[in-house]
């Protein structure tokens, strides 16, 4: 730098501003850096023990996926996470796969019905083989799956017959394809037609539908709590057909219910986090888990034990599972490079930014593959945060939480659900009751249309946060953020230790980050879609 000098004049201005600008680049960037490596110091590793969890203790859980455009987002990505979910290795009875349609597009409801038919074959023969990943198109067709190799990666007990089951199950995974792309091919040519025969109904902006009523549709209902074993073959209708042989094999598939909030023109919707938070309010009223999984259509479960490691951070995290808001995934886009040239497996940020993260107050929500609390959402402080108001009569309320009407709005069923939940963290494990019957898909769809969050604190102080493009990442910053005074009680709530995870230090709501799918097989994580809209 000090040779630098301006050829042509001996004017040394020129050269001195320089210096200095670039000087001063040189203490940001090292600034940056000292920033960059302080959060890092504390980094947490966790291991997770499932098969610690009691089976028959494991609490209930939602599970939401988002999808808004049928063109940018493809239906067959969003089937493929949806039968993912479906196939996870859960209680069918304890779970419910909700897929929000913000585009109101009959194509993604067909795609989505599709799904809940197909996972009737796929979801059992998943449990059969214990087959990983299961996703069917990444099972059959992408390099790492194990649909396409032999019996090295098999985990189950008869090959022969796996090889039989593979064989028809992906010829029918195959006709799945081709009816979707059916679907796809039929929907635009009913767009074309209905532009050119009445435009209003195709009132379109950045491809989506910005004018649809409100719609809650119960796909697959609520299984029953006991396995459904000994049925011989599923048959094909079509063909009778005998396809797999399910004798052993438990036949249930968890619920599923496609909702659509209502969108009128010139309303703000809020994007993503207006869709979750109409679904935050419409699961409430159908089954009202306590835990919350939120995918992104284009995100599916890599590991089908994702679901229970989730849990058991929420339940134990440590000794203090109830100040634990959410868990937090981490997020791998596959299929892009093998070798990883183009960093699409995000190892710097989840393996090593996140884990630092944990060891302070958590990690950052991503926006996907995140596990939450429901009443976290809900604004509803862990039990250690709750003042003890009923100390001097000497019995502990800790659990009171008062709810505003004006903070959640008039809904009754509603205000009950979440009475349900603020006072349930103590006990996760007594399921809410779960019902979807014609009047709660009414108020279901009540609570998704767009006039219901006026006037209350939806988007402000519950559920995701609105007024920013990145929700989630402010989102989960609100969750950690401290309302009420210094803890109260430094010993960890009992109700719901489990033996399995690892150690916490949080302020208020804390947030372990997973890294379980690259330490052990039997380990969780969330997966990308090679291509990110
Ligand atoms: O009006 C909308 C817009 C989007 N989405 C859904 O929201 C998700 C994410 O939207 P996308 O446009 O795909 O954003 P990305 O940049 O791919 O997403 C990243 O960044 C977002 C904003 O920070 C996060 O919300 C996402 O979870 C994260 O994956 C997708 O499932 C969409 O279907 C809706 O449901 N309604
Ligand atoms: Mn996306």
């Amino acid at each position: 730098l000090v040779t630098i000098s301006s050829p042509d004049t001996n004017d040394t201005s020129t050269v001195g501003a320089m210096w200095t600008v670039s000087i001063a680049g040189e203490l940001w960037f090292a600034l940056m850096w000292v920033l960059d490596q302080l959060p890092k110091m504390q980094p947490v590793h966790r291991a997770v023990d499932v098969t610690a969890l009691d089976e028959s203790l494991l609490p209930t859980m939602d599970v939401f996926v988002t999808t808004a455009d049928p063109d940018k987002e493809p239906p067959l990505v969003t089937v493929n996470t949806i039968l993912s979910i479906l196939a996870a290795d859960y209680p069918a009875d304890r779970f419910t796969c909700y897929v929000s349609d913000d585009g109101g597009a009959p194509v993604t409801r067909e795609a989505v019905a599709e799904a809940a038919r197909f996972a009737g074959l796929w979801v059992p023969f998943c449990r059969k083989h214990g087959v990983e990943p299961r996703n069917p198109e990444a099972y059959f067709f992408r390099p790492g799956g194990t649909g396409s190799v032999g019996a090295g990666g098999y985990k189950g007990r008869a090959w022969p017959e796996l090889a039989r089951d593979r064989r028809r199950v992906r010829r029918e995974y195959e006709e799945l394809r081709l009816r979707i792309d059916a679907l796809k091919a039929g929907d635009m040519r009913r767009q074309r037609w209905s532009s050119l025969a009445d435009g209003t109904c195709l009132r379109r902006r950045r491809g989506t539908v910005e004018d649809h009523a409100g719609v809650v549709d119960v796909l697959i209902g609520r299984p029953s709590r006991t396995p459904q074993l000994g049925v011989r073959t599923i048959v094909d209708g079509t063909t009778n057909q005998q396809l797999v042989d399910l004798s052993s094999v438990d036949l249930r598939v968890p619920a599923v219910v496609y909702m659509c909030r209502e969108k009128r023109h010139g309303r703000a919707h809020h994007r993503k986090a207006g869709a979750m938070n109409a679904l935050l309010r419409a699961s409430a009223v159908l089954s009202n888990a306590p835990f919350i999984l939120n995918l992104d259509c284009d995100h599916y479960v890599n590991n089908s034990e994702a679901l229970r490691a989730g849990a058991c951070l929420l339940l134990d995290g440590g000794g203090v599972g109830c100040d634990v808001a959410f868990v937090q995934f981490p997020q791998r886009f596959d299929g892009v490079d093998r070798a990883d040239r183009y960093a699409n497996h995000n190892r710097v940020f989840f393996n090593c930014t996140e884990l630092g993260l944990d060891g302070l107050q958590g990690p950052i929500y991503f926006g996907t593959g995140c596990m939450f609390r429901r009443s976290a959402l809900y604004g509803v402080d862990p039990p250690r945060w709750r003042p003890r108001r009923g100390a001097a009569a000497g019995k502990d309320d800790d659990d009171a939480i008062k709810i505003k009407p004006d903070t959640f709005g008039l809904s009754t069923p509603l205000l009950g659900s979440v009475r349900v939940v603020s006072e349930q963290c103590r006990n996760t494990t007594t399921s809410p009751s779960c019902s979807f019957d014609g009047a709660a898909i009414g108020e279901a769809t009540a609570l998704v249309s767009c006039g219901y969050q006026d006037g209350t604190a939806w988007g402000r102080d519950i559920g995701w946060m609105y007024g920013t493009v990145t929700e989630d990442v402010a989102t989960g910053l609100c969750l950690r953020r401290t309302r009420s005074a210094a803890p109260r009680r430094s010993t960890s709530p009992t109700g719901c230790a489990r033996s399995c995870a690892g150690r916490r230090a949080p302020s208020r709501y804390s947030s372990p980050a997973t890294t379980l799918s690259d330490s052990a097989p039997a380990a969780g994580s969330i997966r990308c879609s090679a291509w990110r809209t």
